[in-house]
């Protein structure tokens, strides 16, 4: 998957996929993967990225093979690639490494119907999931997933009343759950502005919107968009991080598109929150950002991004 060479482009070092996997042989071993590949005539197997079901088989495909995740996703819905889930988590395994943890515990802004985070977390570390999701479909999807993977003890997929809120329904709630601090939140954010004028179209050339995708865009619009997009989504994290800075050890989100870094530097640098980091996420030819924060005593490495 990672055909430059240049280190600073490259896959985190522990991502299992930085090695590109050898889609032929697995063709050959995934009855439901093979029906997507397209045989090439020297006898390799190659993928058309721009067809959802390739998406789809491909991602179930690699979870399976390399995780023993057995995922399904709710019709319609986005489809995760793995690459870059694997390189959010490999980045927060590094950020709380210092801390040599017996138990981790995570929260899942946002899981989806996948609920790959989480999964991913739970399976690969042991760490305990709180998975937050707004969307009725996605609760019962993630919540199958969970249990086929018999991962009931380490994931809770929670049903968020409020798309507003965050953190707030789940900690004033009355589960006895609500009581527990966590060590991180990871979110992928939905991207979009649902209040633009063409909320998925327009000039990718235009620093503000993601840059055009290899890959096929898969997804509900409601999965993708909010009002104001991830700068606003993330703002509401920043908010409602003020009101739980005891709670949560170390906030994190993603960021799809790099002009929206420093608008989310400028606002936790409002709320006099210094103590940050941030980092580049690179699987193949596609970039994503993200950054952490803390109100208490930890150290986070700051990356550079230039
Ligand atoms: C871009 S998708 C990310 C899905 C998954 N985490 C992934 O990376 O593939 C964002 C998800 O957040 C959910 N969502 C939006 N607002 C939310 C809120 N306030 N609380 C919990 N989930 C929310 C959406 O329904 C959607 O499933």
């Amino acid at each position: 998957m990672v055909k430059n060479n240049n280190k600073k482009f490259a896959m985190h070092p522990r991502n299992v996929l930085r090695t590109a996997p050898d889609y032929t042989k697995l063709a050959i071993k995934h009855k439901s993967f093979r029906q997507v590949c397209e045989l090439e005539l020297n006898g390799k197997v190659s993928l058309n990225f721009r067809n959802e079901r390739t998406l789809r088989e491909l991602t179930k495909m690699l979870l399976l093979e390399y995780f023993e995740l057995h995922v399904d996703f709710a019709p319609g819905s986005l489809v995760p690639t793995l690459a870059l889930r694997l390189n959010y988590i490999l980045w927060l395994e590094d950020l709380l490494a210092p801390l040599r943890l017996d138990t981790v515990r995570g929260i899942d802004i946002g899981c989806g119907s996948s609920c790959i985070y989480s999964l991913l977390a739970a399976k690969k570390n042991q760490w305990s999931m709180l998975a937050l999701e707004s969307k009725q479909s996605n609760i019962e999807y993630a919540r199958d997933n969970v249990k086929r993977n018999k991962l009931d003890a380490l994931v809770e997929v929670y049903a968020q009343p409020d798309k507003q809120s965050i953190f707030k329904s789940y900690f004033e709630s009355a589960a006895e759950t609500a009581k527990r601090d966590f060590h991180f939140c990871l979110c992928n954010p939905p991207f979009f502005d649902s209040n633009a004028e063409n909320p998925f179209g327009g000039n990718t050339r235009n620093p503000e919107r993601r840059p055009a995708p290899n890959n096929v865009r898969t997804g509900h619009a409601e999965e993708l968009s909010c009002a104001g997009g991830e700068v606003q989504f993330v703002q509401r994290i920043i908010e409602e991080s003020e009101l739980y800075k005891s709670r949560v050890l170390i906030f994190t989100s993603m960021l799809g598109v790099k002009a929206n870094v420093p608008k989310i530097l400028d606002l936790l640098k409002e709320h006099q929150i210094s103590n940050v980091s941030t980092t580049e996420f690179h699987q193949g030819h596609t970039t994503r950002w993200a950054v952490a924060w803390s109100y208490q005593n930890v150290t986070l490495k700051l990356d550079a991004i230039s």
